[in-house]
């Protein structure tokens, strides 16, 4: 197991929401403390040096502490004596003092640690789950992955900045004072040792308990966070069907689960810290029953007692602090689990393929002397390798010409775009760009030349300005006029208070449908793409703006290539070359004219609804329904 390490590659496949890996994979990890252990520890990788600061100022610390117990007997033996005692008392304060100051500066230090180790987690994880595959996000569900961020890594923030050390200190000083109790009386510390074995014993019984239940209550949170994030995803279709009842029942069944495994950690937990209560108190009455006895026999004397007493007192913090420590540690590698898992799913290789990925491609057609912008070649593709989606598309995109795609619904349509636009790779075939293999150039540079309208139209929160310009931040504001004009957004600049820096909600709710797509366009127009790939560009338009983005799309195609999936008659009569797409494969190819002479599903399409002119696809009537 990686260390916080994100690894490129790993095992995803199979994967459920509550856990990322199969319960086979989980049982054959190793779930000994050690194990455990040395994991967390790799998490310090980086603040090796602040942590071993703070372990020697913790160490400094309980040295000085131990050191009390025999100035201590001193003072009492010297009283007993009637010497003066008052400079030993006075070493005695200084002891505690510096004791308090120093372990205050190793608690700041681990303290700080702990936030150093989750930042470079929570880094690395956003970093990584902004590059996923795109095919882990249909796995994942957002809300689980977010709760990996947030909740799990500030549960391992307490363990590492806490735990390890409390492990190493505690360890190291009830090591001290276990010598100097063998020293001072070896009978009685081998009573103190039985009594602790017992609580040993009952404690780690508890571990594996603990470790499932702690695994369980993040798997909750976890679902807690997925479960809201759907329901405020989809507030409009919430409210319009009176469920939030349904929702709010729903989220609190995971709630409670969240309750039910919390309550069960807690159960563990609060027996393990009476078990070693029960066995610091059972030492200490025998030590002080024992030596009593033997004091009152003339076998020791009453400053030994003392100081030995003292030692076990000093035995039983550490002691504490380690049990507690590995019980933490156990609840901490549920978190890390989830965690590590996340850092392992497979991101997205964006640059130059490797040698070794050609292969899953056809041998590279020879490059046509036009060089199209963008060109498929019999490309096939499934989401599922058992469930073929496109099974032979075939078209060619020239420069500066529009290309719209049409079909049915389900044809996969929207498919042809997730493929050009990187998404997904081919199960076969190949996608060009001005002649060069796709999986030559990388998805970075593939993804230079384009630029897209999905039927999604993302409009994120912040300002207008932050939306267009989210492809070219530093864009001049000549630039950004431009395709304000082009998009038809100047009236809405005019109007919003604040223009250009007014605030856009949450998915853009503050803005129309309509004013959501030109806002896409006018973003996609901004990065003057080589290839604009157009999804229903005219879905959320009324005629005015539909006529007038129709003269915005042959604009566009002086400038550069479009390809465009329509369902109206008015975006597909201009373009130059309509591919018709039937179940995966492309049928026919043509101008409106030869395909309605000569192509029957085309000639259906345009007589039916769906291309009607103006008229709204079902398809697309059903998602406004749903808006
Ligand atoms: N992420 C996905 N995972 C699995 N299957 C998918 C995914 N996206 C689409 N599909 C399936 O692929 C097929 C083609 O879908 P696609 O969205 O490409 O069709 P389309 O022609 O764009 O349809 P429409 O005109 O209705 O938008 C459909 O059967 C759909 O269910």
């Amino acid at each position: 197991m990686s260390g916080g390490v994100a690894a490129d590659t790993g095992p995803a496949a199979g994967s459920t929401v509550a856990g990322l890996r199969s319960d086979d994979e989980a049982a054959d990890e190793d779930r000994s403390t050690r194990a455990a252990v040395a994991t967390l520890y790799g998490l310090t990788a980086g603040h090796r040096t602040a942590a071993a600061v703070a372990t020697a100022l913790t160490l400094a610390g309980s040295a000085l502490g131990l050191v009390q117990p025999l100035v201590a007997r001193h003072a009492v033996d010297a009283s007993g004596r009637g010497q003066v005692i008052w400079p030993l008392l006075a070493l005695l304060g200084a002891l505690f003092l510096a004791e308090a100051a120093i372990g205050s500066a190793g608690r700041f230090l681990l303290e700080r640690m702990g936030e150093g180790v989750v930042r470079q987690l929570r880094l690395g994880l956003v970093g990584r789950l902004l590059r996923l595959e795109m095919r882990e996000y249909d796995r994942h569900r957002n809300g689980d992955l977010i709760s990996r961020v947030t909740a799990d890594t500030t549960l391992l923030r307490e363990v590492v900045s806490q735990a390890l050390v409390d492990l190493v200190t505690g360890s190291l000083v009830a090591a001290g004072a276990v010598i100097l109790m063998a020293w001072l009386d070896p009978l009685l510390l081998l009573l103190v040792a039985l009594t602790v074995a017992v609580a040993a014993a009952l404690v780690t019984s508890l571990l594996q308990g603990l470790r499932k239940a702690s695994e369980h209550m993040q798997e909750s949170v976890g679902a807690v966070a997925a479960d809201l994030e759907r329901a405020l995803g989809a507030l409009p279709m919430v409210r319009v069907h009176r469920a939030e009842d349904r929702e709010a029942a729903r989220i609190g069944g995971r709630v409670q689960e969240a309750y039910d495994a919390g309550v069960r950690t807690a159960k563990l937990a609060s027996v393990m810290s009476p078990a070693v209560e029960l066995a610091v108190q059972g030492s200490f009455l025998i030590v002080l029953v024992v030596g009593g006895l033997r004091v009152s026999g003339h076998a020791g004397s009453l400053g030994d007692l003392v100081a030995f007493l003292l030692y076990a007192s000093y035995l039983v913090l550490p002691l504490s602090c380690v049990f507690h420590a590995v019980g933490l540690v156990q609840r901490g590698m549920g978190a890390y689990l989830r965690v590590d898992q996340a850092l392992r799913l497979p991101v997205e290789h964006t640059g130059p393929p490797v040698a070794q990925a050609r292969p899953r491609h056809r041998p590279v057609p020879s490059v046509p002397a036009d060089r199209p912008a963008l060109a498929l070649h019999d490309v096939r593709f499934g989401y599922d390798p058992d469930r073929p989606v496109l099974s032979g598309v075939t078209f060619a995109v020239p420069h500066r010409r529009h290309v719209a795609l049409v079909g049915p619904s389900g044809a996969g349509k929207s498919t042809v775009f997730a493929l050009v636009a990187g998404f997904y790779e081919p199960d076969a075939g190949t996608v060009l760009f001005d002649g060069r293999p796709a999986a030559e150039l990388g998805r970075d540079a593939c993804r230079r030349r384009i630029a897209v309208v999905d039927q999604n139209t993302h409009v994120v929160h912040g300002t207008l300005r932050e939306n267009i310009t989210y492809a070219v931040p530093d864009a001049p504001a000549a630039e950004v006029r431009r395709v304000l004009a082009l998009a038809r957004l100047e009236e809405l600049v005019d109007r919003l208070p604040g223009g250009l820096d007014a605030v856009i909600g949450e998915r853009g709710s503050t803005l129309s449908g309509g004013e959501r797509q030109r806002v896409a366009l006018a973003r996609a127009l901004l990065a003057r793409p080589a290839l604009l790939l157009l999804d229903e560009p005219t879905s959320h338009l009324d005629a005015i703006n539909e006529a007038a983005l129709t003269g915005v799309m042959k604009e566009i195609a002086q400038e550069c290539a479009l390809l465009v999936i329509a369902h109206r008659l008015s975006t597909v009569q201009h373009a130059d070359r309509i591919v018709v797409l039937h179940e995966g494969r492309s049928v026919a190819a043509g101008d409106h004219e030869e395909l309605l002479a000569h192509n029957p599903l085309y000639r259906d399409l345009a007589t039916s609804q769906m291309l009607r002119p103006g008229a709204p696809s079902t398809d697309r009537a059903g998602r406004r329904a749903n808006d």
